[in-house]
């Protein structure tokens, strides 16, 4: 027992002196280990010291020290390898520097000024300098080949901040005024935009380029009113982010490249400070504006403005006198600034890029000069974008598309807005071919203001981009309403085309659908405020289609452009906000109100024949202030309508012309010249008010009720329908397989009913006139069935009531009775009549107590709307009678009546007088 636990202790003993060990063993271990890694942490922290203070600038004492240190021979050792190796690479670098500098500074951005001082520039501005040098450095030796370019990036690369060292105020203007210089010098004139502002003074600053602040190139900010300016480039960070980017690019540069275009000119906007902190509103502005502007080509130069800005920043700290520290540098290298440009030269300089831009400027410009060097070669995909006018000799584009997808124009009559409206289309019919843009243009204000661009007697020729033109369409309201309903179908069609594409705007559709036709529309609706004239249901239902076509139009590319005198059409807008509010495009005409926003003045002082145009729901900062060339006068637009339609007519079909003072001339009716004998005869009565030329017939089948009523008074109105109907029917029939019997007691009308009674015969009709109306009903009645279709003409009926209602001593029935069977059962029967009776009273004398369902249709004229509405199944019926005008309804067919143009009548001059 006892040996067995000494022998167990033995073991735990053997045990446990092992354990002891392995513990030595890891102990002794970590020991060595954290040694080594002390002797590593001094000797790194030798090597930091080292590197921080400098090889050669630590003085005797510091050397020494670190000379005790263990591992100063091996830090030395691998530092000088590092350092010698660095500068064998770096023999090449002031090299490369140079190099660097001279690819992207070229001409004035980096060549001493004696090359280009004096000379304007001819760069147009697409593309950018990257670089612009500010001085020289020399790398460690000072030797001359070590010696390179410094440049700093401007314009969209980079803002610069500059901060002053005391008494180097004439050095920091001398280093700004090189530069902007530089730029000025590198791009045509008017390509970039100087703003100075200066908390100190306003008038001084850097005098030598004051030529240049008789043109837009320079512009002077009142030292107290540092707003103004942040107010300005904000505005057009704003203006152009809306105008440019949202069609896809996030910086102009983007865009520039993308249009090969400059569209917009580079600013620099200098601001001298003093030091000290900006108010907080103004900083606030400041690193607004900072953290937008290079991506709309706008560049600052901040002096001594202590600011954070989240953008780009390059800096440079004065030294002193001639040097300075920039942050393309590093805080090692002093930069020795670049001696000031001669001042004399400067001043000449400024002087001759002032006159080569005023030269440039000058001049008023002409429709021509608003036209594309080659015609049709824009894309509508994104967007529609055309000049339409020029400040200061640069174009001033609208811009159609996602962010502002309809506009609103306003101006007195006289201020040009119809004149713009030829800008703009002709601006916009240059650039885009048909296939790309649509137009449908109506023109609600007397007179035939687009009528020339649809084909007409002295000229054949149509602007191939419009499918519809309608003019004097001031009574009409309908029209308008009907192009707004066809544009609302149209939407409907594309959302539906872009659902099934899976899409969601206009530009994703016609990538996903590349063999549909998918142009852009533009709908332009001059004095567009008829449309809401009466308080009725085209006012109703005009007020919805257009909020309808508004909100969505924008992705599905269909556009709406309103004009019209400005308070009148804005008032119209009272109580349709929806409308107002998606019109973000305002272009305001000289002393036009309401069109912009309200605190904006610009139209009030805008000059004759000018416009703002303003992307931003008329907000200030949106002004652009454009002079619009004469686009109205005799043969302007004429020529460019020449031209596009010598090159598109082939292709695209003539547009439809809605001409509101003319009646449609029957004849020229393919819904009458098509008409052919057939099973379902249709009488003609009128052309509807519709998009598509359409007349408006009804069909008299054998069925109840199938008679047609003439309403009122206007007899011009009343004989053009009976005519059209007639000789419409009479197209469907073979000779001798129709009868048609006349009836007029009216005796001024007798002529007219008698012409088209000898025109039926002479066709080959049984065409009769009675003048024994009861004896032919009578007749009538008695023979209704088997006969061959019989068309029934009464004119007047009203006046021949009195015959009509006196029976014949011994009769039953009197020929009003006759009438009412024929009424009744004549349609059934193939009997049909169309009758004009004066006034309603005698209609429904007529039909005593049958009730009206044997009035199938009617056309009204001089008849109140509420008079009709027994005969339109109890419906309220709104109808201002006007001349030229009918308003129909077939209970067939109709929901509701609309309004039809009688045709013009053949001989109008007899009896009845001219149609109008
Ligand atoms: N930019 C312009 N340059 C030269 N003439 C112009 C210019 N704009 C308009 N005009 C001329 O001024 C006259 C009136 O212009 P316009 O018909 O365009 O005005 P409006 O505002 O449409 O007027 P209204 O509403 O009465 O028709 C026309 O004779 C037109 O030729």
């Amino acid at each position: 027992m006892a040996s067995k636990s000494a022998e167990q202790r033995n073991r735990v003993q053997t045990a446990l002196d092992r354990v002891r060990h392995q513990i030595g063993l890891v102990l002794g271990a970590a020991a060595g280990a954290r040694e080594a890694a002390e002797t590593e942490v001094s000797r790194l922290a030798l090597e930091q010291e080292i590197v921080r203070v400098g090889m050669n600038q630590a003085d005797a004492q510091q050397q020494t020290e670190w000379a005790r240190h263990p591992a100063a021979h091996e830090v030395f050792a691998s530092l000088g390898g590092v350092r010698s190796a660095f500068y064998t690479d770096w023999s090449a670098g002031p090299g490369a520097l140079r190099d660097l500098v001279a690819a992207h500074a070229p001409g004035p951005a980096g060549r001493p000024p004696s090359e280009w001082l004096g000379r304007v520039g001819s760069n147009p501005g697409v593309t950018a300098p990257a670089l612009w040098r500010a001085g020289s450095a020399t790398a460690a030796g000072r030797d001359i080949s070590r010696t390179f370019d410094v440049a700093v990036p401007l314009l969209d690369e980079s803002h610069l901040a500059i901060t002053s060292a005391p008494k180097t105020r004439p050095v920091v203007d001398a280093l700004v005024q090189s530069l902007l210089m530089r730029v000025l010098s590198t791009f045509e004139p008017g390509a970039v935009k100087i703003h100075l502002w200066d908390v100190g003074q306003l008038t001084a600053i850097l005098p030598d380029l004051y030529p240049l602040s008789r043109t837009s190139a320079l512009s002077l900010y009142d030292p107290t009113r540092l707003e103004d300016l942040l107010d300005e480039l904000a505005g057009h960070i704003r203006r152009i982010h809306a105008t440019g980017m949202q069609a896809g690019h996030t910086s102009l540069r983007e865009l520039r490249r993308a249009t090969g275009q400059r569209l917009e000119p580079y600013r620099i906007a200098v601001l001298y400070g003093n030091g000290e902190t900006l108010e907080p509103e103004r900083a606030r502005d400041l690193k607004r504006v900072a953290s937008g502007a290079l991506a709309a080509g706008i560049c600052l130069i901040l002096v001594d403005v202590p600011t954070t800005v989240s953008a780009s920043v390059e800096t440079l700290s004065l030294l002193d006198e001639r040097r300075a520290i920039s942050s393309m540098t590093g805080a090692d290298l002093a930069v020795d600034l670049d001696p000031p440009l001669p001042s004399g030269q400067v001043i000449r300089a400024a002087g001759r890029i002032a006159e080569a831009l005023i030269a440039k400027q000058g001049g008023p410009r002409s429709f021509a000069d608003l036209m594309p060097a080659e015609p049709g070669l824009e894309n509508s995909a994104r967007e529609l974008r055309a000049p339409v006018g020029f400040h200061e000799g640069e174009p001033v584009e609208v811009v159609i598309g996602d962010a502002s997808p309809h506009a609103l124009i306003g101006g007195p009559s006289g201020s040009g807005k119809t004149n713009f409206l030829y800008a703009l289309l002709g601006s916009l019919a240059a650039r885009y071919s048909p296939d790309e843009l649509a137009l449908y243009l109506l023109d609600f204000k007397e007179g035939v203001s687009f009528a020339g661009l649809a084909p007409g007697r002295k000229d054949a020729s149509w602007l191939p981009h419009a499918k519809l033109v309608g003019v004097n369409v001031n009574t009409d309201r309908e029209f308008g309403l009907a192009l707004l309903r066809f544009l609302a179908d149209e939407l409907r069609r594309r959302s539906a085309a872009a659902k099934e594409h899976e899409v969601t705007n206009l530009a994703d559709l016609r990538e996903q659908d590349p063999a549909g036709h998918w142009p852009r529309i533009v709908a332009v609706i001059d004095e567009f405020q008829y449309l809401f004239a009466g308080r009725d249901q085209v006012t109703a239902q005009a007020t919805q289609l257009l909020e309808d076509i508004a909100r969505r139009g924008r992705s599905q590319g269909i556009h709406l452009v309103l004009a019209s005198q400005d308070v009148a059409g804005i008032e119209a807008f009272w109580g349709k906000p929806a409308v107002f509010e998606q019109c973000t495009l305002r272009i305001a005409m000289p002393k036009a109100r309401r069109v912009l926003a309200e605190t904006n003045n610009a139209a009030v002082s805008a000059p004759k024949w000018h416009a703002v145009i303003n992307h931003d729901s008329g907000v200030a900062h949106g002004n652009q202030l454009a002079h619009v060339p004469d686009a109205s006068s005799r043969n302007v637009f004429v020529d460019l309508q020449h031209k596009l339609w010598e090159r598109y007519a082939g292709r695209f079909a003539r547009p439809r012309l809605f001409d509101g003072a003319h009646s449609p001339v029957l004849e020229q009716f393919p819904a009458y010249t098509e008409l052919k004998p057939g099973a379902r005869p249709k009488a003609l009565l009128g052309q509807s008010i519709d998009v598509t030329e359409a007349a408006c017939g009804v069909e008299l089948p054998r069925a109840p009720g199938r008679n047609v009523a003439v309403l009122g008074g206007a007899t011009a109105e009343a004989l053009s329908i009976m005519d059209s109907a007639a000789r419409s029917l009479a197209r469907q029939y073979e000779p001798g397989a129709v009868e048609f019997l006349f009836s007029c007691p009216i005796e001024a009308c007798a002529p007219a009913v008698l012409d088209l009674k000898d025109r039926l015969a002479a066709e080959g009709h049984s065409a009769t006139l009675t003048d024994d109306l009861p004896a032919a009903l009578t007749a009538m009645a008695g023979s209704l069935a088997g006969g061959p279709p019989r068309f029934l003409l009464l004119y007047g009926v009203d006046a021949a009531l009195p015959t009509l209602e006196a029976k014949e001593i011994g009769q039953p029935k009197s020929a009003l009775d006759h009438l009412r069977t024929l009424l009744k059962n004549g349609p059934g029967h193939g009997v049909h009549t169309l009758g004009w009776w004066r006034s309603i009273a005698r209609l429904k004398d007529t039909l005593g107590f049958a009730g009206t369902d044997d009035i199938g249709t009617w056309a009204a004229l001089d008849v109140q709307g509420n008079e009709l509405t027994p005969f339109a199944a109890g419906q309220v019926v709104h109808w201002s009678p006007r001349p030229g005008r009918a308003l129909f309804f077939d209970r067939t067919t109709h929901g509701a009546p609309e309004v039809i143009i009688p045709f013009q009548r053949p001989d109008a001059d007899l009896a009845g007088g001219a149609t109008p």
